[in-house]
């Protein structure tokens, strides 16, 4: 149940996902500022069961998920509730190469990013972050690791930026459970007399009065307010935006978006025991020609109910495109089209789909590998990363203010306006944290 919507509010944020309910949390400090934060989906607390890093809660019918149509037809999908995307994921949570901040906005300085990421991934963070320990991994991450270890620098673990070569993920959770961004910023605050939070309730589009944004519309319910945050995730601030008629984005009738699109080499163990179970990504190797190789400790069905066995499988993903695809409205909601790798991007993946095969069929993986079965899957996938639709600096000012438009902020994925050579999931977070610091600073001190 929805709960009662207020009919004003000094700030309006949408989507209590893992950049949504930082800036809720941090624009409701100030008691005199009245918040209201929009999720479409239930007020639930996620369960122990829910949040364990070896299950993905991203099955049809979950109240935490939710598919979204892709052209082609990859499985896209998206997190809901309390925590947005941060309850269904995978739980890696590494920072970005501090040189793929090249491009950001000059205010951006690697000082602040570094202070902001510290804030969640430091010691005592607030998302928990830590590295997986030996004593945790997967029998295939060891083999896996040991076998880079010998061409591949290694990152030492309690090193908190990712190098060109062995990065054991470092992973933000509770013991065995994943942390939420809902746990970190809005459970604690969750009393705060000024700050409201309506499940169940979907912003349909915004409401607009020339280039001026009032408040946002759920279903024939009206809030209106002096500013809109867009924390709805890359796809859902792209379906708000496209449905609202926005006169800065007149005539555009898509948005680009980014992936890291993917290859899986399978392969079958030897063994068919019951292997105990971990997070799905424990370690990864990060290549000078920017791919990214994933360990996935066990057979993608193992992590998600109700999908097909396939086999074990080492992923191979782009982590720099050169291409992109696009989000428009369909009839019945948004619709991704991912398009394809350019010729570039193939020609890179396909190289580290060699060289992953050498490295199953090497005598590092004879004990786990059954010989002849390894086969590289001929669909390319999706990472579920989509970024940067509305880039800061192009489309929006360096904190994220629509160009052209008062009143309306996107602080999310959308505002990504580089590639990261890691999952972005952290950097989102980061890019919440500096952007609501510098929100409250102007309030305290103006501009
Ligand atoms: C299955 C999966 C696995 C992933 N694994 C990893 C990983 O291991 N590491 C990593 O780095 N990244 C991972 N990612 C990506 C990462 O989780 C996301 O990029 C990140 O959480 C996005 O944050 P966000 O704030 O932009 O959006 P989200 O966290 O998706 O939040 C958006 C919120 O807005 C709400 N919303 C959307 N539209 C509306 C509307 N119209 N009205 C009201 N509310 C709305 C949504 O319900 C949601 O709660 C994964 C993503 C998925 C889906």
């Amino acid at each position: 149940m929805r709960g009662l919507l207020p009919t004003t509010a000094d700030v309006v944020i949408v989507g209590a996902g893992s950049a949504g309910c930082v800036i809720a949390e941090r624009l409701s400090r100030d008691s005199a500022r009245s918040v209201v934060l929009v999720e479409r989906g239930p007020r639930v607390w996620p369960s122990a069961a829910v949040l364990e890093l070896s299950h993905l809660p991203i099955e049809p019918g979950t109240d935490f998920a939710v598919d979204i149509e892709e052209m082609s037809g990859l499985g896209v999908v998206r997190g809901r509730g309390l925590g947005g995307s941060s309850v269904v994921n995978g739980g890696y949570f590494l920072r970005w190469h501090p040189d793929d901040f090249v491009g950001w906005p000059d205010d951006w300085t690697s000082d602040d990013i570094a202070a902001a990421y510290h804030e969640l991934d430091g010691p005592h963070g607030t998302m928990g972050v830590s590295t997986f320990a030996d004593d945790e991994l997967a029998d295939v991450v060891e083999h896996f690791e040991t076998y880079w270890a010998k061409e591949l620098p290694v990152r030492a673990p309690r090193d908190a930026w990712p190098i060109i070569g062995v990065n054991r993920v470092r992973s933000n959770r509770d013991g065995r459970l994943r942390r939420t961004a809902a746990e970190a910023y809005l459970r604690p605050v969750a009393d705060r007399s000024n700050l409201s939070v309506v499940t169940d309730a979907e912003v349909a589009q915004l409401i607009v009065s020339g280039s001026r944004v009032d408040g946002v519309r759920i279903g024939d319910e009206a809030l209106s307010t002096g500013e809109v945050v867009l924390s709805a995730g890359t796809l859902g601030t792209a379906a708000i935006l496209l449905h609202s008629g926005l006169g800065a984005l007149a005539g555009i009738r898509e948005l680009p978006i980014h992936e890291h699109r993917e290859i899986l080499v399978h392969y079958r163990r030897r063994d068919v025991v019951a292997h105990r179970r971990t997070a799905l990504l424990q370690s990864v190797v990060h290549t000078a020609d920017d791919l990214e190789i994933r360990c996935y400790s066990d057979d993608m069905a193992n992590y998600v109910n109700g999908i097909p066995r396939s086999g074990p499988a080492i992923g191979v993903a782009v982590m720099r495109p050169g291409s992109a695809g696009s989000i428009r409205i369909g009839p019945s909601g948004p619709i991704v089209d991912l398009g394809s790798m350019d010729p570039a991007s193939a020609h890179k993946a396909e190289c580290g789909v060699d060289a992953v095969a050498t490295m199953l069929a090497s005598s590092d993986f004879v004990d786990i590998v059954e010989p002849g079965s390894i086969a590289a899957d001929p669909v390319v996938r999706t990472s579920q990363h989509a970024w940067g639709s509305m880039p800061m600096g192009k489309r929006t000012d360096s904190l994220g203010g629509v160009d052209g438009i008062a009143g309306l902020r996107i602080v999310d994925g959308s505002l990504l306006p580089t590639a990261g050579r890691s999952g972005p999931h952290a950097t989102i977070m980061m890019v919440a944290v500096r952007i609501a610091d510098e929100l409250i600073q102007t309030r305290r001190h103006g501009p």
